[in-house]
């Protein structure tokens, strides 16, 4: 039998399959979807088995050296939708298996450099091997010697890379104890027991109390002994001791509150309808939620997956990574306990793989997780929901350049199951879809027990500064904060931190201190006392005057979460504030932390970044004030208003959710702008018609689709010169219909000394487009794999624009 291997070898070259002899021994375990080491040149790599075939076209054919999986790691469904992804992004089949698996199970391998001669090579290799044959290729790496060296002597047949496959998947396990005798023969064996023996007389007896399987460290604790009077008894075949492997669970140690199905409200029960007929029937339909911030679609999400569940089914549940907070997770562990697995980014590795395997091994329904758990390997999906869906975090941004929407509609298709798009903003793109009626809209307009949204009350910041009041609080928000402390209700301050870094400026001159590899400003960090750029890791310390003018007036500008937190402190100094950002969140559980302080009421106002804008329900958050509202519109981005409007809608959906109502005070620069000012009215559908017009008029999605190639080399007039020919190419190819724009310099038109220009093309139908970005990227293919050499990243789906 043959089988055709896909290797990890990312390139065009490899990008096929290659036959390898399957030895008799490993007949019947290697199987398509099954994880394979192969030799392949020199060295052996890890391969997936695509399919299996009786014989090969190729007369001499290498045979397999390992196999790594006895079930198959991929499905056959994940196989065929590696293909169509493959196809969609334009990334090698290779690229897309990988994206679809936790990270412990990519093979690690480890490179080592092996000295083949017993000669002495130059005085730089012998210091370097120092006696040794066989070295780390790390250290290689730090050793500074060339890699033109290096190929010198491996031409010559006196060096070579020797690649160790070392697969990094960690299985826990833990010892358990269980009887291999039955009640009377245990009796038996206890008359029989010299009288001495006594601790082995009390393990009997404990196991004719309870004849379980028990861990044994538990048994050993609970009958204070040790190892050794177990032993004797596993040997006289008494008990039998096994290891079992057990998953890390890393909410094991919380004990979630079970949580019973509200009885659904009209509008509720109306939405809810066609999806629960379409898991029913099994058909795919893709509905979109519109509901207002409050208006309930997570019980609609919750009583969906339990219709699945009911059915012997499985459900995907996607939330933004920032939405996936320990309060999310409750509601689902609550509502269906141990059948829910977890998957997102601030689990261990270990813990992501434990996650995965319960999902593997069919002991869960239902994965909540964020944008990869669209690729969870269930068999019987009967419901994908995407929560948040207009969020742009669902759309991966390196390599494998995919948008979970995309790929849940794909699965939806071959389930055949519906897939739910729920938001209170939707993107502009999925609403224009729902309008045409490609997708179902389903409306909730209203929030629960008909509490209204929070008023909403926009501050122009400009007429604050004219009037004389130059702090970043208006003198509104600041007297509300104060009432709100003064009745014992709380505060949520939101800053976009986002485009408004703490930059250095000269009060004098003007001059901004800006990062020298990356052309944009450096950010101020207080403590270090230090300036750093956030794209290369390059610092410097804050400057005592100004490098231009030499004035003293040097400061930093822009406001951060720290420098708020100060400020609020000497304007209120009774409040107690919690602030949250990547700063006081970065340690695992501190998240969590501040959340649980909050609630409980341990805190007056939480003052923190995007990060707070969801998924909170707090009952007592009366008011919430958006410090700079105006931060996002400035980006170089044409879905700034968009994003504008989503984040304002979020945020003010914070306040009032229960019985107290809320306010909302907005602080910006201009609140004539129709985003801010139509988020501040609540009113949606008047934003998408405004933005439809402007979408339409300067041909951007969803009127027409975007292509963005992004071009980057050290040397600038290479990457001006490459771009210029891309753009050409394209021009010459695609219909009059299609807009090549370029070459253009990037927004951050140099990152980490590299220079970055693009091409960007609008379109609306250009069937053959794929097949000219493939002739591109086959042309500069070896240009492309020099080290610092050219990059080229094309996108089909842009959201980052920079
Ligand atoms: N049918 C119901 N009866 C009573 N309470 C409900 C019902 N449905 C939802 N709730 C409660 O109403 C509150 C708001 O609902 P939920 O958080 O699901 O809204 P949402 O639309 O998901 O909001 P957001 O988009 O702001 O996250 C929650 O506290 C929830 O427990
Ligand atoms: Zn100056
Ligand atoms: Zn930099």
């Amino acid at each position: 039998m043959i089988a055709n291997v896909i290797v990890d070898v990312p390139s065009q070259n490899t990008n096929r399959l290659f036959d390898y002899e399957i030895p008799e021994k490993f007949e019947g375990i290697v199987q398509p979807g099954v994880r394979v080491i192969v030799p392949f040149g020199p060295r052996k790599i890890l391969g997936y088995v695509i399919t299996l075939s009786e014989t090969s076209a190729f007369s001499s054919v290498k045979k397999i050296t390992d196999v790594l999986d006895v079930i198959p790691t991929l499905t056959d469904e994940l196989l065929q939708l590696g293909k169509w992804l493959s196809r969609n992004t334009l990334s090698y089949y290779i690229s897309c298996l990988q994206v679809m698996l936790p990270q412990v199970m990519k093979a690690k391998y480890r490179k080592e450099l092996w000295k083949l001669t017993e000669e002495p090579l130059n005085s730089e290799l012998d210091a370097f091997f120092d006696g040794r044959a066989v070295v780390d290729f790390e250290e290689f790496e730090q050793s500074g010697i060339s890699y033109h060296t290096l190929r010198k002597h491996m031409d010559d047949g006196v060096l070579d890379v020797h690649y160790e496959v070392k697969s990094r998947e960690t299985k826990k396990t833990v010892t358990n104890v269980e009887p291999v005798l039955s009640s009377m023969e245990l009796e038996e064996k206890l008359v029989d027991l010299s009288p001495q023996a006594k601790k082995q007389r009390k393990i009997i007896e404990y196991f004719l109390e309870y004849p379980e399987t028990i861990e044994k460290k538990r048994l050993l604790e609970e009958l204070s002994t040790t190892s050794a009077s177990l032993k004797p008894l596993v040997n006289q075949g008494i008990l039998r001791e096994f290891k079992k492997e057990v998953f890390r669970d890393p909410y094991g140690d919380r004990e979630f509150e079970r949580t019973e199905p509200f009885p659904l409200t009209n509008e509720q029960e109306t939405a809810i309808e066609p999806i629960l007929q379409n898991i029913e029937d099994q058909t795919h339909d893709v509905f979109l939620l519109h509901g207002v911030t409050g208006s309930g679609k997570t019980e609609v999400y919750l009583q969906s997956i339990q219709q699945v569940i009911d059915k012997g089914e499985e459900a995907i549940m996607l939330v933004p990574e920032i939405a996936l907070t320990p309060q999310m997770v409750e509601r689902f562990k609550g509502r269906f306990g141990s059948k829910v697995a977890v998957l997102h980014s601030a689990l261990s590795a270990g813990e992501k793989y434990d996650e995965w395997r319960k999902i593997q091994r069919r002991e869960v329904q239902v994965v909540v997780g964020a944008r990869s758990a669209i690729f969870a390997p269930f068999t019987r999906i009967g419901l994908i929901i995407i929560d948040e869906e207009h969020e742009t975090s669902y759309k991966q941004e390196d390599r494998t350049r995919y948008h979970a929407r995309d790929v849940a509609i794909e699965r939806g298709k071959t389930h055949q199951c519906p897939v739910v798009l729920g938001s209170a903003t939707p993107a502009l793109e999925s609403y224009a879809r729902a309008v045409k009626g490609n997708y179902k809209l389903l409306t909730m307009s209203k929030r629960m027990n008909e509490s209204v949204m929070p008023e909403v009350e926009l501050v122009d910041m400009r007429e604050e500064l004219h009037s004389g009041n130059r702090s970043m609080f208006s003198i509104v928000l600041k007297e509300k904060i104060e009432e709100r402390i003064a009745r014992g209700e709380q505060v949520v301050l939101f800053l976009n931190r986002r485009g408004y870094s703490t930059f250095v400026m000269c009060r004098d001159c003007g001059h901004v201190s800006e990062c020298p590899h990356c052309d944009i400003a450096l950010t101020y960090h207080k403590r270090q006392n230090r300036l750093k750029c956030h794209y290369c890791s390059h610092e410097e310390p804050m400057p005592s005057e100004c490098p231009e003018c030499e004035s003293k007036t040097i400061r930093y500008f822009g406001t951060g979460t720290q420098k708020v937190e100060e400020a609020l402190q000497e304007l209120i100094p009774e409040a107690r504030v919690i602030r949250m950002d990547v700063d006081t969140t970065r340690r695992k559980g501190a998240h969590e932390k501040h959340l649980k302080k909050f609630g409980d009421g341990q805190a007056d106002i939480l003052l923190g970044t995007q990060m707070i804008a969801k998924g909170l329900d707090f009952g007592n958050v009366t008011l919430v004030g958006v410090l700079a509202a105006d931060a996002l519109l400035n980006l170089p981005d044409f879905r700034a208003s968009e994003k504008t409007f989503q984040l304002l809608t979020q945020v003010s959906g914070r306040a009032g959710r229960h019985e107290k109502a809320g306010e909302v005070v907005v602080q910006t620069y201009s609140p004539e702008h129709y985003s801010i000012e139509l988020a501040s009215q609540y009113d949606y559908e008047q934003f998408f018609k405004e933005e439809m017009k402007l979408r339409k008029a300067f041909r951007y999605p969803p009127y027409f689709y975007l292509t963005l190639f992004t071009i980057s080399h050290p040397n600038q007039l290479k990457v001006q010169e490459v771009t210029q020919k891309i753009t050409m190419f394209m021009q010459q190819r695609l219909s009059d219909q299609a807009y090549v724009l370029g070459p253009t310099p990037s927004a951050l038109t140099r990152i980490n000394n590299r220079y970055r220009y693009q091409c960007m093309i609008k379109y609306k139908n250009e069937p053959e487009q794929r097949t000219f970005v493939e002739r591109i990227l086959h042309y500069y293919e070896d240009e492309m794999k020099q080290e610092n050499g050219l990059q080229i990243t094309v996108d089909f789906q842009p959201y980052q624009l920079m």
